[in-house]
């Protein structure tokens, strides 16, 4: 007996293909941050499967519903939630976000022990199933597990990303925009090394239509600046610590900076961003280290670090990132 289907329309011959995804996107981890990237991603277009997963069972299958239902809004034809990691297969990027969060006043790298925990349980599960994915780490303490990700999965260096200080430079940016009242599109600037305490302001970078403003104030960013510059950096620092207290995590910069990335990665765009690599060899780094320096993605991946001209006390501050984040490695059992 013929079905509805079959009544309203001739079947064309290839009615398998609207299965076989050609753009998939995996989101691990459906807490807050997963969720906002998910939601990022969606809106922005540009994958034709957001696959996601959790080991929250019902959670993971209470937001894949809630989504499916805003399909009509959406351009993503598959949406759907991973009962095990066979079905996180053929991903063309996997984003992480599962682990535990800070509680308030907690650092990021107070996470370490519980959250390598997590990823030995899914890195190997989720690289054996997308062998030629390219991994986006956002779980913190980000760097580390950049690293943890990169040693685990056995990908190249140029196909495990982490995050990084995405964030923290979107942050630099928007706050040095409320102090010039200009938006954050036009301002200029980038916060390199650890995302995290340790980080690293190239003021001798920051510009607004390519006006240096270290040319313009030569004492930028030092602590006795005429304008308290120096704070914008702090605030940078304190941003996370602030929104936790105020809301208990954060969520939706994070979501939109994730986004941007995939853009970046899956468009091939090979646009600019300061993101986790491995930096060994650059800027009198030794040893092997995630941490974030300018990175030009694309399909490939990261397909080239910037060599940026630093002011010696800006390449001490990144040794210094280096130093706190291999101070953690070398105790991880790998
Ligand atoms: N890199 C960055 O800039 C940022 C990183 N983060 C980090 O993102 C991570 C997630 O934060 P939230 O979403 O707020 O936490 P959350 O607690 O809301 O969600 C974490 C999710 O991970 C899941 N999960 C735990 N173990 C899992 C496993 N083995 N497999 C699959 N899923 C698993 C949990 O069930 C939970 O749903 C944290 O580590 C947080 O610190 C948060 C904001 C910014
Ligand atoms: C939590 C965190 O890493 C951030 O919002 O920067």
């Amino acid at each position: 007996m013929s079905t509805l289907k079959g009544k309203l329309m001739q079947v064309g011959q290839n009615e398998g293909a609207r299965e076989e995804a050609r753009v998939k996107v995996t989101v691990v981890g459906v807490g807050q941050v997963g969720m906002a990237c998910a939601f990022s991603i969606l809106q922005s277009g540009i994958a034709d499967d957001v696959t996601l997963m959790d080991v929250m069972e019902d959670k993971l299958k209470g937001e894949v519903l809630d989504l499916q239902h805003g399909s009509l809004f959406l351009k993503t034809s598959k949406i759907r939630a991973a009962k095990d990691y066979s079905d996180t297969a053929e991903s063309k990027l996997i984003v992480i976000t599962a682990g535990v969060r800070q509680r308030q006043g907690e650092s990021r790298l107070a996470l370490v022990k519980r959250n390598v925990e997590v990823f030995k349980h899914i890195i190997p599960a989720l690289a054996k199933h997308s062998p030629s994915a390219l991994i986006l780490v956002v779980s913190n303490p980000v760097d580390i597990l950049s690293y943890v990700t990169w040693k685990l999965s056995g990908f190249p260096q140029e196909r495990v990303i982490g995050s990084g200080t995405n964030l923290d430079s979107a942050r630099f940016r928007f706050l040095m925009g409320e102090k010039l009242q200009i938006h954050p599109s036009s301002v200029h600037g980038y916060i390199i090394g650890e995302h995290g305490d340790s980080s690293v302001p190239v003021w001798s970078g920051a510009n607004v239509a390519g006006v240096n403003l270290q040319t313009l104030i030569s004492e930028l960013g030092a602590d006795q600046g005429s304008d308290n510059w120096a704070e914008v950096h702090q605030a940078v620092i304190k941003s996370a610590y602030e929104v936790i207290k105020l809301k208990g995590y954060t969520s939706w910069a994070i979501g939109l900076s994730v986004s941007s990335l995939v853009q970046a990665l899956l468009k091939n765009l090979h646009t600019v961003h300061p993101v986790s690599t491995l930096v060994k060899g650059m800027h009198g780094i030794e040893g092997e280290v995630f941490l974030s320096l300018p990175c030009v993605l694309g399909w490939s991946g990261v397909c080239g670090v910037l060599n940026l001209p630093l002011k010696e006390a800006e390449t001490k501050g990144l040794q210094q990132s280096a130093h706190v984040l291999r101070d953690i490695l070398k105790d991880l059992n790998l």
